[in-house]
């Protein structure tokens, strides 16, 4: 069969669901491919989403239509980008009004599910899966930024009924905007992702429930430290797109949460028996590990560029490392003072968007006598 691939132009890509991945997805197309028109569905379109207007206006959308017929018959490709059950609902009417050339895509956090709606619909020979392994417990197009994309994996699930060329046309288009494309089985993708996304966001969720739920004096809230902040960030994401994920992968993550309540059976009894062996090899090899895990890298866990830096907490300490860094056109991420025991005085914490920027602001900070950390 003639490969097609060099004969695939994309003129138009559009984007049902439009939120911190979408959003993202496209301002790193709209970066890297400037010529490639950009269309979203808008399924809310009265009133109009501030997103849309917003993307719209920062030139990141050219059209937004809250009618699928318009504009998405002429998609090359099309990223499903809303929670994993609502980009299962559009199959059927996609189905209808694709034209056969189009390679349609979703980022949905679960596979499994999808491919068997796709084979169902007998839809095999336009779909390519895919799942950018970035992201945050922030939701909308607001929170949106290209560099999201960056050096991440982005896992792609081909089938044996896939055109090569789709594969081939979305992998190109996932190094384009500086991601790292992995092929993975869509049953693999499932159980790898129960285990290292799912079940943390259920011990999360659980965690800090327990927690509200003991809270009478509000005393553990207000003592809440890094140790406790740092676990549970990712219980602030979306519960719409959790409880999805969770319906979707309900089976495969049971069977990890099942092995983890165990695990913490083992260590209740190690408790109960003040089992000083189990306890310590306990968090040996559990620190061992995660500090095998690399840091600055694309990875399973979400990557961070970050310093701290001593400083006297007082009024306009932070304004003058702000001006500094922007002065020197340094783009921060998330800035704050950070209050606990570890660091004795405030300590500020910065994040940047990419490597280069934490690097050049550890340079120019510590040129400024700054005492800066980098952990
Ligand atoms: N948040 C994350 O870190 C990651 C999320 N994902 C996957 O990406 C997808 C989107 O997640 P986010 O962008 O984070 O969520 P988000 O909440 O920021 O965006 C989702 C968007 O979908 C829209 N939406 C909701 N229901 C819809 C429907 N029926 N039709 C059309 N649009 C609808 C929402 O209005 C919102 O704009 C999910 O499938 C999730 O599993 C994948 C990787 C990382
Ligand atoms: O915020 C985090 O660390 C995440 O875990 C983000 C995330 C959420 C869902 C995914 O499918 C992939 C990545």
């Amino acid at each position: 069969m003639k490969d097609q691939n060099s004969d695939f132009k994309i003129k138009i890509i559009g984007f049902i669901g439009f939120g911190l991945i979408g959003g993202s997805i496209a301002r790193a197309i709209k970066k890297v491919r400037p010529d490639i028109s950009l269309y979203a569905y808008d399924y809310h379109p009265n009133p109009p989403s501030s997103g849309y207007k917003e993307a719209l206006s920062d030139g990141v959308l050219d059209f937004v239509t809250g009618n699928l017929e318009e504009g998405f018959p002429d998609c090359d490709i099309i990223f499903l980008c809303a929670p994993v059950l609502s980009n299962i609902s559009y199959l059927p009417k996609l189905k209808s009004i694709i034209k056969p050339s189009c390679i349609l895509t979703d980022v949905g956090s679960v596979k499994g599910n999808i491919h068997e709606a796709i084979s169902e619909l007998g839809m095999d020979e336009v779909f390519v899966g895919g799942h950018p392994m970035t992201g945050s417990e922030k939701t909308g197009y607001r929170n949106s930024y290209a560099l999201l994309l960056e050096n991440a994996y982005y896992i792609l699930t081909p089938t044996d009924k896939t055109p090569k060329f789709k594969l081939d046309v979305l992998k190109k288009l996932v190094e384009d905007i500086g991601s790292i494309p992995i092929i993975l089985d869509p049953k693999e993708h499932d159980e790898i992702t129960a285990a290292i996304s799912h079940l943390p966001h259920i011990i999360a969720a659980t965690l800090v429930n327990l927690i509200r739920e003991s809270d009478n004096s509000e005393k553990m809230k207000q003592l809440a430290a890094g140790g406790f902040k740092d676990i549970t960030r990712i219980a602030s994401s979306s519960p719409m797109m959790w409880q999805n994920i969770c319906l979707t992968n309900a089976g495969v993550i049971n069977t990890i949460l099942d092995r983890y309540i165990e695990m913490l059976k083992t260590a209740s009894n190690a408790l109960s028996e003040l089992d000083e062996d189990y306890l310590y090899t306990m968090f040996e090899t559990a620190g061992e590990f995660r500090n095998s895990i690399p840091n600055k890298s694309a990875g399973l866990i979400n990557k961070v560029y970050e310093i701290y830096v001593d400083i006297i907490d007082e009024t306009g300490a932070i304004a003058t490392i702000a001006t500094l860094l922007a002065n020197n056109n340094i783009s921060i991420k998330n800035i704050g003072i950070i209050h606990n025991r570890e660091f004795q005085e405030g300590v500020l914490h910065i994040e940047f968007y990419d490597e280069q920027s934490e690097n050049d602001a550890i340079d120019l900070l510590s040129r400024h006598n700054y005492h800066v950390y980098d952990r």
